[in-house]
């Protein structure tokens, strides 16, 4: 029982640029010898992460497209990765949006609209993803997702985002259930805010890095590397125990008031 991911296959979903969650989890997998498939929305970021897979220190990534709001997209996609690959071991789910124009005031502002949207690409797509993979994991695995204390408790302007998030944190858990017996796991990392490229539009975001940095018993803020070190113990037989589980990587913030 160790970390290494030797002679196995991951999908990262939600690779952006250098800074992304996704690619902080691609390397930490990487390393730990993973052969990597990435899946990106909208065709801009394909010259980026084919950027960001070419430094990596092997050849054999694969990079597809996959709107994740459409299941036909879903099903293409994943059906490319069973003729490329096979079989896949596991999947790690870096993907969130929200009308960042919602993401300030007062929660009870959001629309409908907003509402669906929030829920469908970071809530709905987890679920969506867990069953197209489902087939291909026919040697066990495991499937990690991100989510945030949004979705615990309130944090001031992260409303719908929280509504979401708490959303995809039950769905861990009743996915969890469903694909333990095919000896799946599924599991969610709680990071503390990173700045990347989602957390551009959000309003003073600086203000809630520094209470990280400030109050949390750590005194810093959390890295993408931090991110991949759990998510590669999660990837890992070292957790094989572990399902429908949250894990905080927040410099233990979570832990106070
Ligand atoms: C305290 O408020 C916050 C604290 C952390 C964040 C960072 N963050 C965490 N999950 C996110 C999902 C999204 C965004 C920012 C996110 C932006 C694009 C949509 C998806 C955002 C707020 C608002």
């Amino acid at each position: 029982m160790n970390l290494s991911l030797d002679n196995r296959t991951y999908v990262v979903m939600g690779v952006a640029n250098k800074r992304s969650i996704a690619w902080g989890i691609a390397q930490a997998l990487s390393n730990a010898g993973a052969r990597l498939i990435f899946t990106y929305a909208g065709d801009r970021l394909e010259k980026n992460v084919r950027q960001l897979a070419d430094t990596l220190d092997r050849d054999d990534s694969i990079i597809l497209p996959c709107d994740i709001t459409d299941d036909e997209e879903i099903e293409k996609t994943f059906a490319t990765i069973k003729e490329e690959v096979g079989v896949i071991h596991g999947l790690a789910h870096c993907i969130a949006f929200a009308n960042t124009d919602e993401l300030k005031g007062e929660y009870l502002n959001t629309s409908r609209e907003g509402f669906l949207l929030a829920h469908n690409i970071s809530s709905y797509s987890l679920t969506a993803v867990t069953k197209a993979a489902r087939p291909l994991m026919t040697e066990g695995g495991s499937i990690v997702t991100m989510t945030y204390l949004g979705g615990e408790r309130v944090v001031q302007n992260y409303n719908v985002m929280g509504v979401a998030k708490a959303s995809l944190d039950a769905s861990v858990k009743y996915l969890a259930n469903d694909v333990g017996k095919d000896g799946i796991r599924v599991n969610a990392i709680s990071a503390g805010p990173i700045r990347t490229l989602a957390a551009k539009g959000i309003s003073d975001f600086n203000s809630v890095l520094k209470q990280i940095e400030e109050r949390s018993p750590l005194r810093r803020t959390v890295t993408p590397e931090d991110v991949g070190n759990t998510a590669l113990f999660l990837m890992s037989d070292l957790s094989s125990a572990i399902t429908g589980e949250m894990i905080h990587v927040d410099s233990g913030f979570n832990t106070i008031s």
